[in-house]
Order: structure tokens, then C-alpha cells, then sequence
């Protein structure tokens, strides 16, 4: 168990993931899968389908138990009291299709123990600012899929929770609502709630999140900053010389063409390449109109580290 106790005996307000395991069967969903968030941070959870996101996000709020392991807040193993300060977006989503938005997420507040004035204030601003303030009075089932995942996401804030857990909270939402969504979170982990949520949208992950950790085979084979899983990326040099044939790099030393198409090539460099070998050779071949180095983004990470024939979806 990690030690989170601060200086003067205080402890962390932290939600622990601690290896944790899960079996349906024959299939092991999770194995001894270990990771934290912190108050304030948001943290991605990104994997490839079948990985182990959901059943990690259903063991925290309670949906399943754990075989092993152990969710800690604040120290403390998580309990029912705990998880009814949570708020959760589950995969399958949970709305009653046939209650009307308002009423439901009312009803919801008050199961988590609202008062009936507070909840209705409750719900009345968060359906503004997620721009379904005009649907209060209409049943789920009339709205289109992405403002039913607006109220999906108001039901999970509607509490004021401590601490969010969100699966797949941004798919199918359309960029305005990305945005919407994405300034939410930032609110919520800048009041001191820890975040985690699980995407396939990497750019937004890496946009959006504090740290990322990367789930295989219900394992954390990575978790850190972007940068920090940069760090251990290969840096790329992009060069745009239209009228350089295929094959211009190929015979350069250290050099490693990943592609080349429109003039434009994307290499990777060793211990033994000369990067101004590689710019007067591009210029030998014409005008050079991009001489840059580039980090890798966190899809070509998560491809270099879960392995090409592995790609999310
Ligand atoms: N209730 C269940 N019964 C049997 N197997 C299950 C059950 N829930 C999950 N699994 C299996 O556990 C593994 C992990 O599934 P999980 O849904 O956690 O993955 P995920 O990372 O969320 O995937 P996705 O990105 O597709 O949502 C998969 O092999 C899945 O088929």
C-alpha cells in the first residue's frame, strides 16, 4: 500500500486503485491493476476494447466486487456512505427512458441525499450550463442520443459529488458538447474532485487530462504526465520537400523512413544521425518548406505501446 500520509500526519485526498483483479470465468478482466487519482487531477483511462476500464470503474463505484484488491478515499477503503458521494456515468447509462429529464434528476439528487429545494436548484443549473435547460419537461426517450448524454453527465454532477468517475463520457457528443464537457471536468478537478474517465478519443485525452494510464490485459502497463510517457517515445523530424523522390532518406545514416507521401517524410533518428546531413540532403532536392521535430502524440504512444495490431477503436 502506498504511503499517503502527509507531512504532520494529515492524509491525501486521493482515490486508490489498489491492485485490484477480476474474474468473469475463464477471462481475467483485471490483474492486479494499481493506480491514483488525486484531488484536482484528471486522469484518463485509455485501453484498448476489452481491457479492463469498465469492470476497474465498476469495482469503484460497487456495481461488482473485486476479487482482490482494494478502493481507497481519503485512506479510507471505499464504502456505500463513500459511493454515494461519487458521481458516475456508466457505460451503459442509466436514465429511465420515460421520466422526464427535470423529475428524474431530481429524484436522483434526492437518493443521494439531497434536500428536495437544493436538488431542484441543483438541476436547474446544471441543465443550463450543459445546454438542455429547454428539454427539463420532455421524457429521455425524445432526446437525440448526445443531449441524453448531456443529462447523463448532469445526473453524475447533480449531487455536487466529491470525486467523478465517467465512462466513455465524451463519445458520441458532438464538438460543442465536447467542449461543454471538457470545461466541466476542468471545473470540477479545479474545486479539488479527483476526475478519472475512460476514452478512446486520444487527442482529447491528451488534451484534457493530468495524467493517462494506459490499461492492457487488465494490467496499467503505463501511467504518467503525456510528457513523462513522451519521454520514453522516439522524438520524429517531419521534413516537407515537395519535390524530394521516395527513397531521398533512405541511404542517410542513423535514418529511419516511417513515410513519405505528398513530399512530405516522417523519419526517425538514431545515435549516429547527423540532422544537417539530413537538411542539406532535402535541399538537394528542391525547396525544403518544413524542417521540424515533433513528439510523438499520445495515439502513436499508445500504438508503439500496446502494438500495431492492438489499435484502439
Ligand atoms: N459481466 C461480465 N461477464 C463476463 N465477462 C465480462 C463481464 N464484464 C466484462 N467482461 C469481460 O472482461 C473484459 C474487460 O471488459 P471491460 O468492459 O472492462 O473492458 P473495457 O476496457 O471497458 O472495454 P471497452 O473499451 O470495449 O469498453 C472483457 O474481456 C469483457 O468481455
Amino acid at each position: 500500500m502506498a504511503d499517503i500520509r502527509l507531512a504532520g500526519g494529515a492524509v491525501a485526498r486521493q482515490l486508490e486503485i489498489d491492485r485490484l483483479s477480476k474474474r468473469f470465468g475463464e477471462i481475467t478482466a483485471l490483474e492486479d491493476i494499481t493506480f491514483q487519482v488525486s484531488a484536482g487531477e484528471i486522469f484518463g483511462l485509455v485501453g484498448s476494447n476489452g481491457a479492463g476500464k469498465t469492470t476497474a470503474m465498476r469495482i469503484v463505484l460497487g456495481v461488482i466486487a473485486a476479487d482482490a484488491g482494494e478502493v481507497r478515499w481519503e485512506g479510507t477503503p471505499v464504502r456505500l456512505d463513500t459511493r454515494r458521494r461519487i458521481g458516475y456515468m456508466p457505460e451503459e447509462r442509466g436514465l429511465y427512458p420515460r421520466m422526464r429529464v427535470a423529475e428524474q434528476l431530481e429524484y436522483l439528487a434526492c437518493l443521494h441525499g439531497m434536500t428536495a429545494s437544493a436538488a431542484h436548484a441543483s438541476v436547474d443549473a446544471w441543465t443550463e450550463r450543459l445546454g438542455v435547460a429547454d428539454r427539463r419537461d420532455d421524457d429521455v426517450i425524445k432526446l437525440s442520443l448526445g443531449n441524453q448524454q448531456r443529462v447523463q453527465l448532469a445526473a453524475a454532477l447533480v449531487h455536487d459529488p466529491e470525486i467523478l468517475v465517467l465512462d466513455e463520457p465524451f463519445s458520441g457528443l458532438d464538438p460543442v458538447a465536447v467542449d461543454v464537457m471538457s470545461a466541466v471536468l476542468r471545473d470540477k478537478a479545479g474545486t479539488g474532485v479527483p476526475v478519472v474517465f475512460s476514452s478512446h478519443q486520444l487527442d482529447l485525452v491528451e488534451r484534457l487530462c493530468d495524467r493517462v494510464g494506459i490499461v492492457r490485459h487488465g494490467r496499467m502497463i503505463t501511467a504518467g504526465t503525456v510528457d513523462d510517457l513522451r519521454a520514453g517515445g522516439r522524438e520524429e523530424l517531419i521534413v516537407h520537400a515537395p519535390q524530394a523522390a521516395p527513397g531521398w532518406a533512405d541511404r542517410l545514416p542513423g535514418v529511419t523512413v516511417h513515410d513519405h507521401s505528398d513530399g512530405r517524410t516522417r523519419l526517425t533518428l538514431g545515435e549516429d544521425a547527423d540532422d544537417q546531413l539530413i537538411l542539406r540532403a532535402a535541399l538537394a532536392t528542391g525547396p525544403v518548406h518544413e524542417f521540424a521535430r515533433r513528439r510523438p502524440s499520445l495515439t502513436e504512444l499508445f500504438r508503439h505501446i500496446v502494438g500495431p495490431r492492438e489499435e484502439i477503436s
